[in-house]
């Protein structure tokens, strides 16, 4: 349906976006994760027609949007990830105006608004001025405002950064509504590994412009079939544990959280005898050892070298 060709965008000095290959199947909801400065936002730019890319094609059903943005934009429905909101006008007022510009009128525009308040939980608040609104429910009109014109392609730039949890299920929750009942095809930009592992059918994995990993949740969790990820709790921290496993080459991805050490490696170590050795040595109690599967969070780990939230 939708696809990016060597992608690329050049900011002066700055690639933000280095030679993107992504595509999007009818029907699919697809995952584009990355951290902050990703090039996550600049990517869904240039897929919407927001902006030129410096290089590189976007294809709408095999045909080039570049010369022709009209043919995407009337089936496309965009999520921004600022907030873009009229503050004094009520939940109601703006969706008026929001389907006035997508020339809808009269009674079909009344029951879109009606259909869009009860879809997005705001019914009973759509009197309500926006500027009263908290974060969660400015979120949720935000998305509401793009699904007036019905689009069969919604791009959405992380739709819940900021907002309470229980917002959020409800976003999620109406996401996989209007993919499952109106089979909209659907690109969801994030950086919350929970959220795209929990909608999307396909990842896009991007970091410093380029995307590093591709495929469903499952393959891309299969890049670490031969790991384990072993989470260790210790009675008190202590430094020449730490560096002592440091210094093993089978150990790798070391993070820290209060007493609580994370760590990957292979699964043909017996990383117990190896752990209660070292625990031996340096005096140091362990209270725990579990092994995992990795997450995807933790192949981000691995293919970059960084959390994804760092
Ligand atoms: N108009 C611009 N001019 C110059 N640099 C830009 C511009 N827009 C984005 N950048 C830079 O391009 C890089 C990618 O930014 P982008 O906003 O696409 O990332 P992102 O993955 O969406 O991050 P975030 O999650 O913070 O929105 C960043 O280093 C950013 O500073």
């Amino acid at each position: 349906m939708l696809e990016a060709v060597e992608l690329t965008k050049q900011f002066k000095q700055m690639k933000a976006v280095n030679r993107v290959n992504l595509y999007l199947e009818q029907g699919e909801i697809v995952g584009l994760l990355g951290p902050n400065g990703a090039g996550k936002s600049t990517t869904i730019s240039m897929l919407s027609t927001l902006i030129p890319p410096s290089s590189g094609d976007v294809r709408f059903h095999q045909k080039s949007i570049l010369k022709n943005p009209a043919m995407l934009r009337n089936v496309l429905g965009i999520v921004p990830q600022e907030i873009a909101l009229y503050s004094d006008l009520s939940a109601k007022e703006n969706l008026w105006f929001f389907g006035r510009i997508h020339r809808l009128s009269g009674v079909q525009l009344q029951k879109k608004v009606e259909e869009i308040l009860e879809l997005i939980g705001l019914t009973d608040r759509q009197n309500d001025l926006v500027k009263h609104f908290s974060g969660g429910m400015k979120r949720r009109l935000n998305i509401g405002a793009a699904l007036l014109h019905e689009p069969k392609l919604l791009i959405m730039d992380e739709p819940t950064v900021g907002i309470d949890p229980q917002s959020r299920n409800y976003i999620l929750e109406t996401v996989k509504r209007l993919n499952e009942e109106k089979q909209m095809t659907v690109l969801y930009t994030s950086h919350y590994m929970e959220e795209v592992e929990f909608l999307c059918n396909r990842i896009y994995i991007m970091d410093k412009g380029c995307i590093i990993a591709s495929g469903t949740t499952a393959e891309i969790k299969n890049i670490l079939s031969a790991e384990h990820t072993v989470e260790i709790k210790v009675e008190k921290l202590n430094e020449s544990f730490l560096h002592a496993l440091r210094t093993q080459p089978v150990v790798r991805h070391i993070a820290i959280q209060d007493r609580v050490i994370t760590m990957l490696s292979p699964k043909e170590v017996n990383v117990f005898r190896l752990l209660f050795q070292l625990a031996e040595q340096t005096d140091t109690v362990l209270t725990s050892i579990e092994m995992k599967t990795p997450t995807l969070e933790d192949v981000f780990l691995h293919l970059t070298g960084r959390a994804l939230r760092d």
